[in-house]
């Protein structure tokens, strides 16, 4: 006899746009943002019954959205996130957990004749911010893990990669000087919170946290001699782990995106190979994916 194993269901890909606006200087500021929100709860009968009485509709999910947008600050969207989150508990008694997640896109302010303008913005990159808040009963308060998704960097020296296991399998050559790229995916799970109050105390840590873990994987990945993806990113989290006392675990997802040499040799004996290599193909795959996750 099946039985429901698990069931959430919301509104994703709800995108939302707010900006605040200074009376005063006439200085503007925008967020977007796209938002996920799944509910959780006694929901099983509208599955295994046709029971919509325990329905609360996405189309309601996706206006809650936009109302506690108008409510409540989206920045950080720690705190926007665990607002929204925390409000599935309060208004449905019969809903058990809200997840929510938040990716905010970037508009960056433009600079004109020197001057930060008032309402003028740019997209510097696909990068964003990311959050994902869940509150839950029970005692389980909110979580919260924030990150940073998307951004792409390059190093073309300073990264090594030689000792890995050589058997009948192998035909990597080892390198002592190579490219290095990849598209940043970092997270950082915070402490569980006891509630939304909890979380809007000290509320600065989530803007703190978020520009620590972008410089210091910006830097690292600049100025460490790599050894390894591995050994890089595991640097990189012992520094957010040190950043905020507060953060329990820090994770990275890097692939490993190769840039091949290209042997030219074969053209009026072109040298473009070793300490010669100039011209190199990008690849888009396959490519290596290097995980992990650090705690305390
Ligand atoms: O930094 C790396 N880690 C690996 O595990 C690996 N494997 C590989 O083929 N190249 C690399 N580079």
């Amino acid at each position: 006899m099946p039985s429901l194993a698990s069931a959430r269901y919301g509104k994703d890909n709800v995108r939302v746009y707010k900006v605040s606006k200074d009376a005063a200087t006439g200085v503007q500021t925008v967020t977007e943002m796209t938002v996920c929100c799944l509910l959780e709860g006694a929901i099983e009968t509208s599955y295994t019954t046709a029971d919509n009485s325990v329905v609360v509709a996405t189309d309601s999910i996706k206006n809650t959205i936009y109302i506690k947008a108008k409510e409540h600050p989206v920045n950080p969207p720690e705190l926007y996130a665990a607002h929204l989150a925390q409000h599935f508990l309060d208004r449905y008694a019969h809903i058990s957990a809200a997840h929510v997640k938040v990716v905010v896109h970037r508009w960056t302010r433009m600079t004109i004749d020197g001057a930060p303008h008032p309402h003028s913005f740019f997209r510097d990159g696909q990068e964003t911010r990311n959050v994902e808040a869940t509150a839950a009963r029970g005692g389980a308060g909110i979580t919260i893990k924030s990150g940073i998704v998307g951004l792409t960097v390059l190093k073309s020296t300073g990264s090594a990669f030689h000792g890995f296991v050589r058997d009948e399998f192998t035909t990597l050559a080892e390198t002592w000087d190579r490219i290095l790229s990849t598209d940043v995916d970092a997270g950082w799970t915070w402490k569980p919170f006891a509630d939304v109050a909890a979380v809007e105390s000290g509320v600065d840590r989530f803007d703190r946290a978020w520009e620590a873990a972008r410089n210091i994987t910006m830097k690292t990945f600049a100025n460490d001699e790599s050894a390894s993806v591995q050994n890089t990113m595991y640097k990189m989290c012992e520094q957010i782990l040190a950043a905020e006392e507060e953060i329990q675990f820090a994770n990275y997802s890097l692939p490993n995106k190769h840039y091949f040499e290209i042997d030219l040799s074969w053209h009026k004996g072109l040298k473009n190979t070793g300490k010669d290599a100039e011209v190199y193909a990008p690849q888009s795959g396959p490519n290596g994916l290097i995980k992990c996750e650090v705690s305390r």
